[in-house]
């Protein structure tokens, strides 16, 4: 019988903080492609694929992780679960607590989250809070409350969220058959690229693969407080999924960059939203800004003779497009043209 996918704890339960007797909180998360990318591969002169983590249930990574610390908040017995958010985290976080059946309390920073992602927590009946500041506030508040009331914290500073969102890893390499040379993706809060390093790690150190990748993160130029050193007080970009200044897994980002030999680097908004196209146009894969991030990251460093010749580069794409089409579509002529119901119309309209 054909293998049937039941979502990454019970894919990889050997390798997560759970057995089989526990209640897993799944949406069937994990699984998704490695799309290659052969015209940015033949510009850049390396193999070029893209893990696109839009696939998964709600449109992001963070599913990987919300299935772990959702199911480990019902294994303790508890009924409410609080994040703060830049938006993907509480559309996860409301999808797996609706599914379990908690209470889910969201924290955004006002203005600051994309419709769809908005969107999602309401209609997964979050209850959502504005916050007059920005996500690193937002986090201070639920840190707090976490602390002081009978609420589990979902956020990545929960450990069984990177046990999750390692698995990512595990798939690329399960996929490719070894580790790549390289692996890429965007850096916020930090938990995915600390999670991404457990996982080639822990692959790694089993045998499963021959070699750990180089982790190379990209941050939005207005956001970039691993490029400048010091976390920042106002980050401030058009990816607003990665508008974060302080971010909570600091110590492991760092790790993972020095560890593996890596970097982590920043690019514009305007790099960011031209690489977001072409991946649209070019590979068929429609991400959000954030998501765009590592390839910019990848081109600047192609630019700059940087990429080894022949290299295998992995490059997560973490949200997918839908939840941010205001972004997607600013500055572009959207009026198609309208015409009767007939077939010559059709042709001429398309110089046919
Ligand atoms: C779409 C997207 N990409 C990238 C990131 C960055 O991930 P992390 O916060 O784990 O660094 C986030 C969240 O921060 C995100 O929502
Ligand atoms: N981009 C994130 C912000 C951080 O969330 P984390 O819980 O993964 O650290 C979001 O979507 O909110």
């Amino acid at each position: 019988m054909a293998h049937v996918w039941r979502g990454i704890i019970n894919e990889y339960l050997d390798l997560l903080p759970f057995d089989a007797a526990d209640r897993i909180v799944t949406l069937g998360e994990g699984g998704t492609p490695l799309i290659y990318a052969e015209k940015i591969s033949s510009e850049v002169g390396a193999e070029v694929f893209v893990k696109f983590e839009g696939m998964n249930p709600t449109g992001s990574f963070k599913d990987r992780g919300m299935t772990s610390a959702i199911t480990q908040v019902v294994k303790d017995g508890d009924h409410t679960v609080v994040c703060a958010s830049t938006g993907n985290t509480s559309a996860s976080a409301a999808a797996y607590a609706a599914h379990a059946g908690l209470r889910c309390v969201v924290m955004i920073p006002q203005g600051k989250i994309a419709a769809g992602k908005m969107a999602q927590a309401i209609v997964h009946g979050a209850d959502l809070v504005q916050v007059d500041g920005n996500f690193d506030e937002c986090l201070d508040i639920v840190r707090e409350l976490s602390e002081n009331y009978p609420i589990a914290l979902v956020n990545s500073v929960n450990p069984y969220r990177l046990q999750g969102q390692k698995t990512a890893a595990f798939e690329i390499v399960d996929q490719l058959g070894d580790a790549p040379d390289i692996h890429m993706l965007p850096v916020g809060n930090a938990g995915n690229i600390s999670a991404y390093w457990m996982g080639f790690k822990e692959y790694a150190d089993a045998g499963v693969s021959t070699r750990r990748p180089k982790i190379w993160g990209v941050q939005a130029a207005g956001a970039a407080p691993f490029v400048v050193g010091h976390p920042i007080k106002d980050p401030e970009t058009v990816a607003t999924a990665i508008r974060i200044g302080k971010p909570a897994s600091w110590d492991l980002a760092i790790a993972a960059r020095d560890e593996s030999g890596g970097w982590i680097r920043a690019v514009t908004d305007e790099a960011i939203l031209s690489a977001q196209a072409r991946l649209a146009a070019e590979v068929g894969v429609f991400v959000e800004p954030a998501s765009a991030a590592p390839i910019a990251g990848l081109l600047a460093a192609a630019a700059a003779g940087e990429v080894p010749r022949g290299a295998t580069i992995t490059c997560t794409v973490t949200g997918n497009g839908l939840k941010d089409t205001a972004t997607a579509l600013a500055g572009r002529e959207v009026n198609p043209a309208v015409i009767p119901v007939d077939v010559d119309a059709a042709a001429a309209v398309l110089g046919l």
